[in-house]
Parts: structure tokens; C-alpha cells; sequence
């Protein structure tokens, strides 16, 4: 029988056993590490591995935050970060939330030491988010180094698809999830400004917030909805555009009288797309050579878009033809006095042939997902080549206020889907000429007294304006085009007398001529009865030696 004061006895024999028996190990370790080769230290190491992989069924593979250098955060890592914080953190218990990097709203994601599963065609996985502390290097700038990864588990036997198919999944999805959180942005090149940018690139940009979409945009809703299925159709078409050998671009013009919602349209394929936009003002570059860096510069999912085309530079040989023409519109003269004085002020030497080649060269092609858009008021007068069919491939016009469009507005300023009054707003919106942008100046409250009816009232008596304006222009047309006839009319009465007077002048000669020859005819018969008289003989010797000198 064992005495009771044995067993803490034998307890503690056991604990100094086993404690002698770490130390010695450590002690073992310790010389090993210390005097054994670095060779033969590697070799047993890669064999324990080896050892313990046989036995430990398991896969793990490490994403790391900060690959290499550490300047650059790791694509992999935001992705799979991206996925789980969409995925996997309704299971998490242990969650952060951040405001991502560029991001517009919080993001959740799995706390660190957080582990979550996920499952991939009946394949489970394990998801691990760690940190490591690596003690300060020397000479670095970093002290203390906190690296954190995800670290993912799987069954060996599930190798392939895991390689190859979830990862995959993994890295498209989160890619995606970060586009749609991410914060927009507008691009501009032109130098006039310079907004904070924390590299020095050939773009600056703010945060790209306009509230503009399809559903507010005034127009015919056919066209809408016709446009919007272009662009989704073209957003979802990577591989379509691979398989036919196509760079995977779109081009839209977009052209029609100012105020008519061509750069309102331009925000609404944005804010559809989640696409940047960059605002490309041609009379800023200095050369073809800058136009291209511009290009490589920009990256996919993204708007490129140059406004007044027709007037930004002397693309098309036209420009001093249209600059004689009287315009109209205040609006289009001062746009381009403005883009004259800049380009004076530059001097730049963008020719057509390098916008040709930066809409569709071979640097084009690169980054891929972009849509160009080119604005104008005067589409027609645009160089054929700019405009052709696979480079502008989509030629949209917005044009003047239509019906329909006007109930889009009403809908967006007065919140109103019927209204009274909207059957004289039909009528008189078909006999006049309205941009969208004066509707829904007239549709606006101007203080907080004005109501629906007032804003209604407001736009009929702008329409019957219109409506008079164009009436008195449409007679001052008239009048000229009046009297434009009558004179032609008296022209050519003119003429016409003048070609008389010609006629019957010829006619006199002619007759003059005859009545002369008849003559001579006459006296000649007569010389030949009586022979000759002498002034006859004289005048014919004359008449002879006339012929010979001729
Ligand atoms: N089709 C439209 N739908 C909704 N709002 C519009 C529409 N057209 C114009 N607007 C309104 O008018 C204003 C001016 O429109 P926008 O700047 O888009 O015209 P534009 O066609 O680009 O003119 P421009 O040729 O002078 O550049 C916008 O702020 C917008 O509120
Ligand atoms: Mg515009």
C-alpha cells in the first residue's frame, strides 16, 4: 500500500525529471544551434518537416499584408481581407470595423486570431487571421514590425480545386467587392489645378461625388433604357471582347445644343458603372508624347471623357471655318474664346492623328474596361476619321426637352407624376424648343413659398416665351428668306434683260454682216456685166493683197 506522503513525493521526482530533462534538451538545442553547421541545422529542420507533413494531413497557405519592401500593401491580401469581411464575417464573433482605404462606408472584417470556415463546393476551409511581431531591424526605419496574414487551411486531398478554382473565386470576388466599396474619383490633367495628390502623376483628382443617375436623367425612355443595356452589356463583356480580339473599350459621343444633359449623362455612366472619370482637357497637353503618358496613366474601369471635341484644338482643319461663322449662342462663344485663350496660352501641339492613336492605338488596349466619351454641340462638324464607327462606337443625341422628359423632371424637382396643367405643358413642349437644363431651371422652387403650381406656372410661361421668341424668329427667317427670293428674283430679271439686249445686239451685228456681203455680191455681178469701174479694180487689188498677208 502506498503511503500518502508517496505520491507528491513521486510527483515532484517526476516534475524535476522532466524539467532536467527540457533543460538538458534546451541545453542539446542550444549547442546544436550554436556549433552545428548551418547545413546540417537545415537538415534536420526540412526533415521534421517532412516528418510532421506526413502525418498532418493539412494544407496552409499565408497571405501575407506586406510583401517584400512593405511600401506597397499586398493585392492578395486586400482581396482575400475584401472577401472574408463580405463572406465570412457573419460567422466571425470577433470583428473589426475600419473605414477601408478609399473607401465610402465601414468595413467589417475578422478581428486578429479570428478564425471563420468557409465553403467551396461542399469543400470546407479554414480561414485564420494572425499577426507576427518581428523585433526592429537594424538601420531600418521600422522599429517594430507587426505583420499580419491570412493564413487558410484545407485538406490536402482537396489541393486542385482549392489551387486552383477557390483561390481563383477568392481573389476576383474580393477584387470586386473592393471596387463597388471604393471612393470614386475625377480625374484632371489641366494644370489650373492642383489638387493634393500624395504622388506626383500626370493626374490630379478629388473624390468623384456627383448625385446624377439614369432614373433622374430627362429623356426618352426607350433611349435610356437602350443606353443603359449597352453599358452593362459592355461592363459584363471581358471575355466576349477577348474572344473577338477586341480591346475592351467602348466609345460614345454624345452631342447636341448645351443644356441638354451631355455632362449630366456622363455622371449617370459613372455612377451606373462605379467607374472613375477621368476629365481629359486636350488644350492642357503639350504634345502626342503627353497624351500618351495621360493614357498609360489611367486605369481600367474608368471614363475618359473630352468635352467639346469640336472646339478643344484644331483637330479637324475646320476650326477657322467655324470661328468665322457667327454663333449664336453666347454659351458656345464663350466656351471657346475660353479654349482658344488656353490653347494660345500653352501652345499645344496634339494633332488629330495622336488623338486617333490614343483612342484606339496600341497603347490604348492597355488596362482595359474604359469607356471614351466625346462631347460637342456640333457633331457634324467633327473629322469623319474621330467619329467612325469602332472608334466612337455609340453616337447618342440628347436634344431638346421632349414630354416625357419633362415628367422625368417633374418627377425629380416637384415630386409630381400628374398634374393638371401637364396637359398644356404637353402641348406647348411640342410646338417649342426647350433644353432640359431651362425645365428644370423653371421647375426649381426659388424660395420655400414656391409650390408645385407656381414652378408649373413658371415653366408654361417660359414655354409660350419660347414659343413667341421662335414664332418671331421663325417670321424674321421668313422675311429675310423673303426677301432674299425677291432679290434673286430681281437678279435674275436683270440677267435675263441684259441677255436680251445681248441677243437682239448680236442679232444687228449678224444682220449688218449679211446686208454688207449682199452687197459686195452685188457690186461684183455688176463688174462682171460692164467690167470693172477703176475704183473697182483698185478696190479689189486691195482686197487680194489683204488675203495674201492674212
Ligand atoms: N436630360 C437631362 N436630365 C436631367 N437634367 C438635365 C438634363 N439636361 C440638363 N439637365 C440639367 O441642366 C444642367 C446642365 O446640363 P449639362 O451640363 O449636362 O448640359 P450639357 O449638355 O453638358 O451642356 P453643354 O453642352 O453646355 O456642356 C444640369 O445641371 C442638369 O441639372
Ligand atoms: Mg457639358
Amino acid at each position: 500500500m502506498k503511503s500518502p506522503i508517496m505520491f507528491p513525493a513521486t510527483m515532484t521526482e517526476m516534475f524535476t525529471t522532466m524539467g532536467s530533462t527540457l533543460a538538458s534538451f534546451m541545453f542539446v538545442w542550444a549547442i546544436i544551434r550554436q556549433y552545428c553547421p548551418y547545413e546540417l541545422r537545415r537538415f534536420f529542420e526540412k526533415y521534421s518537416q517532412k516528418i510532421t507533413g506526413y502525418f498532418y494531413p493539412y494544407i496552409r497557405i499565408s497571405f501575407h499584408e506586406f510583401a517584400g519592401d512593405r511600401l506597397k500593401r499586398s493585392e492578395a491580401y486586400s482581396a482575400v481581407e475584401a472577401y472574408l469581411s463580405a463572406n465570412s464575417s457573419k460567422s466571425a464573433k470577433k470583428l473589426k470595423a475600419e473605414m477601408g482605404r478609399d473607401s465610402r462606408k465601414l468595413v467589417l472584417s475578422m478581428d486578429e486570431h479570428e478564425r471563420v470556415t468557409d465553403d467551396f463546393r461542399g469543400v470546407k476551409v479554414w480561414w485564420l487571421l494572425s499577426k507576427s511581431v518581428s523585433a526592429a531591424r537594424q538601420n531600418s526605419y521600422y522599429p517594430e514590425q507587426e505583420k499580419r496574414f491570412y493564413k487558410l487551411t484545407f485538406h490536402k486531398k482537396h489541393r486542385d480545386i482549392i489551387t486552383e478554382k477557390y483561390l481563383e473565386h477568392v481573389v476576383s470576388e474580393g477584387k470586386e467587392i473592393r471596387v463597388r466599396n471604393r471612393q470614386r474619383k475625377l480625374y484632371t490633367n489641366s494644370p489650373g489645378y492642383k489638387w493634393p495628390s500624395y504622388k506626383q502623376t500626370m493626374w490630379s483628382h478629388i473624390v468623384f461625388e456627383h448625385p446624377a443617375s439614369f432614373e433622374t436623367l430627362a429623356m426618352d425612355p426607350d433611349k435610356k433604357e437602350e443606353i443603359i443595356e449597352d453599358l452593362m452589356t459592355f461592363s459584363k463583356s471581358k471575355d466576349y471582347y477577348a474572344k473577338i480580339g477586341k480591346a475592351w473599350k467602348r466609345g460614345y459621343l454624345l452631342y447636341g445644343p448645351p443644356g441638354t444633359g451631355k455632362s449630366t449623362m456622363i455622371a449617370a455612366m459613372a455612377n451606373l458603372l462605379n467607374y472613375d472619370i477621368y476629365d481629359l482637357e486636350l488644350t492642357a497637353v503639350k504634345d502626342n508624347t503627353e497624351l500618351r503618358k495621360l493614357l498609360i496613366e489611367t486605369t481600367s474601369k474608368s471614363i475618359i471623357v473630352i468635352e467639346d471635341i469640336d472646339c478643344s484644338l484644331d483637330l479637324t482643319g475646320q476650326r477657322k471655318k467655324k470661328s468665322e461663322k457667327s454663333s449664336d449662342d453666347e454659351n458656345d462663344k464663350s466656351k471657346e474664346i475660353a479654349k482658344k485663350e488656353a490653347k494660345e496660352e500653352i501652345g499645344s501641339k496634339v494633332t488629330l492623328s495622336g488623338l486617333l492613336n490614343f483612342i484606339d492605338g496600341l497603347w490604348s488596349a492597355c488596362g482595359g474596361e474604359r469607356l471614351i466619351v466625346f462631347t460637342t454641340n456640333y457633331a457634324e462638324k467633327l473629322d469623319p476619321a474621330l467619329i467612325r464607327r469602332g472608334r466612337m462606337d455609340k453616337h447618342i443625341e440628347l436634344s431638346y426637352c421632349t414630354f416625357e422628359a419633362f415628367k422625368v423632371l417633374a418627377k425629380n424637382y416637384l415630386s409630381l407624376e400628374m398634374h393638371p396643367m401637364f396637359d398644356t405643358i404637353q402641348t406647348l413642349i411640342g410646338e417649342t424648343k426647350i433644353t432640359p437644363a431651362d425645365v428644370a431651371e423653371n421647375l426649381m422652387p426659388k424660395s420655400s413659398l414656391d409650390d408645385a403650381e407656381k414652378c408649373l406656372s413658371s415653366l408654361i410661361q417660359a414655354l409660350e416665351e419660347a414659343k413667341e421668341e421662335a414664332a418671331k424668329e421663325e417670321a424674321a427667317k421668313k422675311e429675310k428668306a423673303a426677301k432674299k427670293e425677291k432679290e434673286a428674283k430681281e437678279e435674275a430679271a436683270k440677267k435675263e434683260k441684259e441677255a436680251k439686249e445681248e441677243a437682239a445686239e448680236k442679232e444687228e451685228a449678224v444682220k449688218e454682216e449679211a446686208a454688207k456681203k449682199e452687197n459686195a455680191a452685188r457690186k461684183k455681178a455688176g463688174i462682171k456685166e460692164n467690167g470693172p469701174t477703176k475704183e473697182d479694180a483698185f478696190q479689189s487689188q486691195v482686197d487680194k493683197e489683204t488675203e495674201n498677208v492674212s
